[in-house]
């Protein structure tokens, strides 16, 4: 195991640790002392448990341990299948010292987060991220959901983690597709608050995409740490935090006009960020040089940058107004000053929503 490196989330005494580093999970007496009780929910799928599940289980022999494996993909983090983690909390006789844990990417984090929410209101849950983008972003900062038909995440809960353990090794066997859609929300961070850290990005493509460990390593380090700041001064997205959903209004309406089984999250995010630069030029906010830049920083990670055919405009439109950010039906969204600089808008004219979505 290498040494970790720690990220804290400020939160008072519900604070906690991001530990980032190879062989955490490994470690099997970190891994029982982060189960203080007797029962303990473990959350996976199909492709993260036949590699991972059995170490945690090991280490954490002699707890009163249920596994739920499910099929892999978006369309699995729904009300039914919250339902059956209810059922299966229920059939372990989970008390409220009760630990559930999720063992995957952010569909398996974000079901299992929102299970640990509800269950007996709200019992410990801990996040072991396998993915890119679990590790940079949804295991970290306690939002957590279901989908709809209708919309993104529009059923969850605020819910903070106890701990998160990155362990980068997990990583070895992301598939390269999962790893280019983590990428866009690390380039997310850079685009709304940090230009060094876009600067950055814009200089190792090659070795982020060659899983270079030291490259993986300050990628997801410098996230958490930008992710860890805004979620420690804005919990429950009162302001800032509206900032890390730079591009998801675009992005969510196209997973929803998807049916969840088009783009990836980070895929439709990539788009959608493209989208809200090109607003935000339209509008006169941000330099065209900058869009273009970010356009040719998430090509250079290999991500789509255009909606996807087929899909209509007014559609995603219907969808957009869905957006947990709208208020009283009227669209609020993030835009762009340029590389660093997010800004929230609210009242955006949807004709000029429609003016890019069309173009
Ligand atoms: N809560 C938040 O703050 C937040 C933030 C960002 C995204 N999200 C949510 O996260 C979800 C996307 O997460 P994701 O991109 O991790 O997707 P995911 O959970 O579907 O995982 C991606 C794929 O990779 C596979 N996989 C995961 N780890 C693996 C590993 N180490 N080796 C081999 N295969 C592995 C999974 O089986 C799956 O097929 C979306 O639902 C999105 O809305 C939530
Ligand atoms: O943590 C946040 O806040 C985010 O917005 C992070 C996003 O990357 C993530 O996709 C989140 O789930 C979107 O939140 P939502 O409130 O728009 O559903
Ligand atoms: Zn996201």
């Amino acid at each position: 195991m290498t040494p970790a490196r720690r990220v804290h989330v400020a939160l008072g005494e519900r604070g906690y640790d991001i530990l980032i580093g190879r062989g955490l999970l490994d470690d099997a007496e970190g891994l029982c002392a982060l189960v203080p009780g007797r029962h303990v929910l473990v959350l996976s799928d199909e492709n993260v448990a036949p590699h991972y599940l059995l170490k945690l289980e090991a280490a954490l022999a002699g707890k009163a341990l249920r596994a739920c494996v499910l099929p892999a993909g978006e369309r699995e983090k729904n009300l039914g299948r919250f339902a059956e983690l209810m059922s299966a909390l229920a059939s372990l006789g989970a008390s409220r010292d009760a630990t559930v844990i999720a063992l995957g990417g952010g569909v398996v984090g974000d079901l299992a987060g929102f299970a640990a929410a509800c269950w007996m209101r709200g019992v410990r849950f801990v996040q072991l991220p396998t993915t890119l983008l679990a590790m940079v972003d949804s295991a970290v900062g306690g939002k957590t959901a279901v989908d709809l038909p209708e919309g993104k995440n529009l059923v969850g809960a605020f819910h903070q983690p106890a701990a998160v353990l990155a362990d980068l090794a997990t990583l070895d066997t992301l598939p390269p597709r999962q790893l280019r859609a983590g990428l866009a929300e690390v380039v997310k961070y850079g685009a709304i608050a940090d230009a060094g850290f876009f600067a950055w990005l814009e200089t190792q493509a090659p070795a982020l995409l060659a899983r270079e460990p030291a490259a993986l390593a300050e990628a997801v380090a410098r996230s958490c740490g930008h992710k860890a700041g805004i979620v420690a001064r804005d919990e429950t997205e009162q302001g800032e935090r509206m900032l890390l959903n730079f591009g998801h209004t675009f992005g969510h309406a196209i997973e929803t006009a998807q049916a969840y089984g088009g783009l990836l999250h980070g895929e439709a995010v990539a788009v959608g960020m493209v989208l809200a630069a090109r607003l935000s030029t339209r509008l006169g906010l941000a330099p065209g040089a900058d869009a273009t830049r970010l356009q040719a920083l998430l090509s250079s990670f290999g991500l789509p940058v255009a909606v996807p055919a087929g899909l209509l405009p007014e559609t995603l439109l219907s969808h957009m107004r869905l957006d947990k950010k709208a208020i009283s039906g009227r669209l609020r969204l993030v835009l762009w000053r340029g590389v660093g600089r997010a800004e929230v808008f609210a009242d955006v004219a949807p004709d000029a929503v429609l003016a890019v979505l069309v173009s």
